[in-house]
């Protein structure tokens, strides 16, 4: 059939038979499905989003903890349907273990935490750049790993929490060059929600399970959401009840409705005013129909949002003052959100902030001649003791060398010659400048 591409032979692969070795069929050079590979250009920009997690973080004064990427099984099993859950990439181990790779960073940090109970002093500030992994049908072609920033505040009952964990994902989007006009944060609590639930006497073991229902408004179809909360158990008055209060616009709306008493009322207010005070209330903006996705938030619920609506959320995260006795331990107040390492180079792509990341090398060491190679290596190595990125060319031309140096953003171009080494001396070039000296080798510097 002349509509198959002739499958040209990949140039060197497999070698002739005649080359005596076995013939090898090329493998497949793609990782994994859902997975990326990161070449150094791709690998720069991951590096320089993580040192701005870090640098935020230390900021706020957090400090860095990890956790296996590899984790039980149990540790992620909950009833309330979330989709995270229901995408665990689950197996059994070689000792028969039901292990996953984890889908989120919050569970195995509960779990620390409880593993150190009393040998650590509240509250903690603890934050993690880690993989996360769902197991997704390929139906719909998405990632199945991604990498989160998590910074979790374990042991503070009060908004202060909720207020630093936004502070810090404010001066991310600051540094990052991202302003509130690009970037807006929604704010609500469940208590909210509770409220009415409680009002409509539907059980509070349902109140998990709603969450995750109500978060798919605007996802899927009010009709849909409602059906499923109705299958959920949820009587359709209620069901009317919890879409009018989620679309409330304000909280003094939202307090006329469910009375000033209610903490949810409380907690929102105090987190503006003390928005107020760190100077990033532009950022924040109440919305009563924000409940996040993941079953164990408790409280205040939040998420970043591009202005123009182009873009899934950025991050998002929240109180989760009962996770803690879920795994069977005495409860602890905590707060935390994920940040991913996707949507927020998307936004930078659409703003045009993403930042030229060039390498950057300090000295080129280059012999003219190649009976020089041991001189030349000489020379990087005294240069590579001091701290310099050296890199040493060989079995070049020296006009791919000038050109590489371009390429590699090198300060100098150290070429070791003949008549110079007779004389202990290297030739150096700057860059920069164009400038051009010989210098003594053991006075490079
Ligand atoms: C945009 C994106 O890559 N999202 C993503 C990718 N991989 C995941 C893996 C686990 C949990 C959530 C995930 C979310």
């Amino acid at each position: 059939r002349d509509d198959i591409d002739e499958v040209a032979e990949p140039p060197g692969f497999p070698p002739p038979p005649e080359s005596g070795r076995e013939t090898q069929q090329l493998i497949d050079v793609n990782p994994p499905r859902g997975t990326r590979d990161f070449p150094p250009e791709d690998m720069r920009l991951r590096n320089w989003l993580f040192q701005q997690f870090r640098e935020v973080s230390r900021i706020l004064s957090f400090e860095e903890v990890d956790f296996p990427v590899l984790e039980s099984e149990a540790l992620f099993i909950r009833k309330a349907g979330e989709e995270i859950t229901q995408q665990l990439y689950n197996f059994e181990d070689k000792g028969g273990r039901r292990v996953v790779l984890r889908p989120e960073i919050t569970p195995s940090l509960a779990r620390l935490v409880i593993k150190q109970g009393k040998s650590v002093s509240l509250p903690l500030k603890w934050f993690t750049i880690g993989q996360c992994w769902r197991y997704e049908r390929m139906t719909r072609g998405r990632r199945r790993e991604h990498y989160q920033w998590n910074m979790d505040m374990i042991g503070v009952p009060r908004v202060r929490a909720e207020a630093e964990l936004v502070n810090a994902i404010v001066l991310l989007f600051e540094r990052l060059g991202i302003t509130s006009s690009d970037v807006g944060i929604r704010v609500s609590s469940r208590k909210v929600l509770q409220a009415v639930l409680q009002m409509y006497a539907i059980p509070e073991c349902l109140f998990a399970e709603v969450c995750v229902i109500v978060d798919k408004l605007g996802k899927i179809t009010k009709e849909e959401v409602e059906k499923e909360l109705m299958s959920a158990g949820v009587t359709s008055e209620a069901v009317k009840g919890i879409v009018e209060v989620l679309s409330l616009a304000s909280l003094d709306k939202l307090e006329a409705v469910l009375g000033a008493d209610v903490e949810a009322i409380a907690d929102l207010k105090k987190l503006f005013s003390l928005a107020e005070h760190y100077g990033y209330s532009q950022w924040i903006t109440f919305d009563a129909s924000v409940v996040r996705g993941l079953a164990y938030y408790t409280g205040i619920v939040f998420e970043a949002f591009d202005r123009e609506g182009k873009l899934r959320a950025i991050c998002g995260g929240g109180r989760y003052d009962q996770l803690l006795s879920t795994f069977g331990s005495d409860d602890i107040p905590a707060c935390g959100f994920g940040f991913g390492d996707a949507v927020i180079v998307e936004l930078l792509k659409e703003k045009g902030l993403l930042p030229d990341l060039g390498r950057q090398v300090d000295d080129i060491v280059f012999p003219l001649d190649e009976e020089l190679e041991g001189q030349a290596s000489m020379v990087a190595s005294a240069l590579r003791r001091k701290g310099h990125s050296v890199d040493l060319v060989e079995d070049k031309r020296l006009k791919w060398v000038f050109k590489h140096a371009e390429r590699v953003n090198a300060s100098r171009l150290i070429l070791v010659g003949n008549s110079e080494w007779q004389r202990g001396m290297v030739r150096v070039k700057v860059l920069s400048t164009r400038e051009e000296y010989e210098t003594k080798i053991d006075e490079l510097s």
